[in-house]
């Protein structure tokens, strides 16, 4: 396993493919759209996973699990918004060698799957507010570029499918999920995300209105929606006549929200953080946050080194860290630190003779490669220092990157020019659905078309007589628009 063959800013596409199956998160499968997610990419899902799940525990939400298959009639249930997504909907039409008599969908998402056993279950208002989730896969067999975690026919998430007497109640939890997943990228990933609004195009068709935290990769210049909160507001109440008899006795529709992340978050980590040597995980879900390396010399005491390696990692596992030796006498020390480097593991630990007589270690930082000799005596606090601060300039090297891509734009001049820069363009937008739809026809090509992104919940001010960078009309919110994954 040598280095990788490309760098990241020369061929962004093919640096990540590479990255993905030289760090061991990754092995691409016989069908396409298809990948194998080995040890190394599961540990960092759980560890988001743990995260979260105890976080919507404390909500009160419960985890639950529906079958993967849907019978079409339920599918077609939700017809306005499903003739969309029709041609990426998998089928089972056999078994064994019979036909089966009517086919079975592979759930996409479980909306139709979930909601009828919702109507039934919701009864009176003490039957609310219903809130369930589940870890789980979805298929979608999309034909557009597949692409390790970004992309992929199939994928682990999780959907919660809440429901409410109030609509009050669903629009908190929007933003309090909302919230979470801004910590999971920000505080567990180390990556910046923008939270707002989708507009009327881009929401989810069958709900009432979706936010979500948004991501941008500086290397294609390219948007990614990171996560998404909607709140469907009544719409499926009334599908599948999901309502209740309410404290007056009247009888009332609930009020639903519906909400995911999904193994993408991966992949956008692996986009924004990793280098030319390979990955760069951030400590907090790092599978190994510390490898401690042997440095054997010819006549020094080797059986001492090996020792004092076992040895720290037994204390540094003891205090709570993921570390472990690699004493593997068929590889060479500098063979050691690029395999280590390429899967991304934060802290390298060196033990060499020298390092012996002076009851210290050679600490060798992923990030910024940075050297520091530290005493044995002590070594605990000096690597929690280390970890908390290479998970922290990670989040804020990604940050300044971040930041310096956002472009603001007032006309259509200064939008052009800032999308053929890979820009992530703030303008100020009259709201418009036929300016937005002109907007993706006047940008269609190769690249694809920009699109909106998010109405940040964070607004910059708005000038009484700011017209709208594409329309000319009074504007009336600021929009993030770009390229998007
Ligand atoms: O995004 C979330 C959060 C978690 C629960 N679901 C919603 C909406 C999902 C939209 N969506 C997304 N993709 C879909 C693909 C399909 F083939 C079909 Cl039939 C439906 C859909 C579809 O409704
Ligand atoms: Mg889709």
């Amino acid at each position: 396993k040598l280095g990788l063959s490309v760098k990241k800013d020369d061929n962004f596409g093919e640096w990540y493919s590479e990255v993905v199956v030289n760090g061991e998160m990754i092995e691409y499968y016989d069908i396409s759209g298809c990948y194998i997610l080995r040890p190394w990419t599961m540990s960092i899902w759980e560890v988001m996973q743990a995260f979260f799940d105890a976080e919507i525990k404390k909500m009160n939400i419960k985890n639950c699990y529906f079958p993967l298959f849907v019978s079409p009639g339920v599918l077609q249930r939700e017809k306005d918004h499903i003739e969309g997504f029709a041609p990426e909907v998998a089928w089972v039409t056999k078994s064994g060698n019979s036909d089966l008599d009517v086919p079975i969908a592979i759930r996409p998402t479980s909306e139709t799957v979930m909601y009828p056993y919702y109507s039934k279950w919701i009864r009176g208002h003490r039957d609310l507010p219903l809130k369930l989730n589940q870890w789980c896969n979805v298929v979608r067999w999309e034909f557009s570029n597949p692409t390790p975690f970004i992309r992929s026919r199939e994928f682990l998430w999780q959907e919660g499918h809440t429901a409410f007497a109030s609509k009050t109640e669903a629009d908190a939890e929007v933003l309090e999920i909302l919230e979470l997943y801004r910590r999971v990228y920000e505080e567990f990933l180390a990556v910046p995300v923008i939270k707002g609004q989708k507009s009327e195009l881009e929401k989810f068709a069958g709900g009432l209105y979706t936010t979500s935290v948004e991501a941008f990769i500086p290397n294609s210049g390219r948007g990614i929606q990171g996560a998404t909160s909607h709140c469907l507001g009544q719409n499926f109440a009334k599908m599948f006549e999901i309502n209740f008899e309410d404290d007056k006795g009247e009888k009332a529709m609930v009020w639903q929200n519906s909400w995911a992340y999904s193994t993408r978050t991966i992949g956008v980590m692996v986009m924004v953080h990793g280098d030319d040597k390979g990955l760069v995980l951030p400590p907090k879900v790092a599978a190994l946050q510390i490898i401690v390396t042997p440095v054997p010399y010819k006549d020094a005491n080797t059986q001492a080194i090996l020792d004092t390696c076992a040895a720290t990692v037994s204390t540094l596992n003891a205090a709570g860290f993921r570390a472990e030796a690699d004493l593997r006498d068929n590889y060479s020390p500098g063979w050691k630190y690029s395999h280590w480097e390429m899967k991304g593991v934060p802290l390298r630990l060196e033990i060499g003779p020298k390092d012996l007589e002076k009851k210290q270690v050679r600490a060798v930082r992923r990030d910024n490669f940075a050297k520091t000799d530290i005493a044995i005596d002590g070594l605990v606090e000096k690597v929690k220092e280390m970890l908390d601060d290479i998970q922290q300039s990670l989040f804020n090297s990604a940050k300044l990157k971040r930041d310096a891509c956002v472009v603001v734009a007032k006309t259509w001049g200064e939008f052009a020019e800032a999308l053929g820069q890979k820009k992530l363009i703030l303008a100020p937008w009259c709201n418009e659905e036929e300016v937005e739809k002109d907007v993706k026809a006047r940008t269609k090509g190769d690249m694809g078309a920009a699109k909106s992104l998010c109405s940040p919940f964070d607004q910059p001010e708005l000038p009484e007589d700011t017209l709208c960078f594409a329309s000319g009309k009074p504007a009336k919110k600021w929009t993030y628009w770009g390229r998007s994954y």
